[in-house]
């Protein structure tokens, strides 16, 4: 049977075990997705029960109508100043901990606001732990204006790289241009495999249209992998990790 997001069990155990590391007073990040969402329902009933005070900044506005709708107190980053943790969702986890995220196009306020939180909390199912990023198509979220041009210089980027061929497709909504919360487009990289992440990082970061791009490397501190029967394995970074342990046990 199909399971809805807010029911999946991986999901939940992994949102329940980051919502336990929340302390009263604490000053959140709030990621997006649908892992993010369930983390959010789970931080929402918490704060309630236990009359938590906590001061949440969010990462995109779908997160804060839902945040908000809940009771949660949602103030603007520069509010709010340094944030003590963030618990996000992501696309792929590697061994190191880095990230691809932006499957929701969010990216750019999640990478924000991780650089302001002393810590990063991943939460995620089994099926985002992979041994080399790359297989979820990387997202760069650049400006309208100019955009064939910031494409064609993406392409070339990636031949330096010899990651040349790939598709590098326009993320649409229907038939209209997908639209980020800043008003920006995606791009979606189909690269297969990333085989070095600093450098293609350090390539897009570079090309003038490209306003953010979907690795987080060296930002997530802790990953919480659920499991579809409700334990967690927890990753810290540079701890050895066994990938291969959790395989397969994806939703
Ligand atoms: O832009 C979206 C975010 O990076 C999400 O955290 C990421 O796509 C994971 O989303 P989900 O939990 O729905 O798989």
């Amino acid at each position: 049977m199909t399971q809805t997001p807010q029911t999946d069990p991986a999901k939940l155990a992994a949102a329940r075990a980051a919502v336990a590391l929340v302390r009263d007073g604490m000053k959140l990040g709030l990621g997006t997705g649908s892992t993010a969402a369930i983390m959010v329902r789970e931080l929402a009933a918490r704060a309630r029960a236990e009359g938590l005070s906590l001061r949440c900044a969010a990462t995109s506005k779908g997160t804060c109508d839902l945040a908000e709708s809940l009771g949660l107190s949602i103030e603007s980053l520069d509010e709010i100043g340094w944030l003590d943790m963030t618990i996000d969702g992501a696309d792929e986890v590697d061994p190191d901990l880095h990230l691809i995220k932006g499957g929701g196009g969010a990216h750019l306020r999640e990478k924000i606001v991780a650089a302001a939180s002393h810590r990063m909390v991943v939460i995620a199912d089994p099926g985002k732990v992979v041994e080399q990023l790359g297989t979820f198509p990387l997202p760069v979220e650049v400006l309208q204006f100019g955009f064939e041009t910031t494409r064609t210089l993406i392409r070339r980027a990636l031949a330096d790289l010899d990651l040349g061929d790939r598709d590098v497709l326009h993320r649409l909504k229907g038939s209209e241009p997908w639209v980020t919360d800043e008003g920006n487009w995606i791009l979606d990289l189909h690269l297969d495999c990333i085989p070095d992440p600093v450098a293609l990082a350090r390539a897009l970061a570079a090309i003038p249209g490209v306003v953010e791009h979907g690795l987080f490397l060296g930002m997530c501190h802790v990953a919480i992998i659920g499991k579809p029967d409700g334990t967690v394995v927890q990753l810290d970074r540079n701890a050895d990790i066994d990938a291969d342990m959790l395989a397969g046990e994806g939703d």
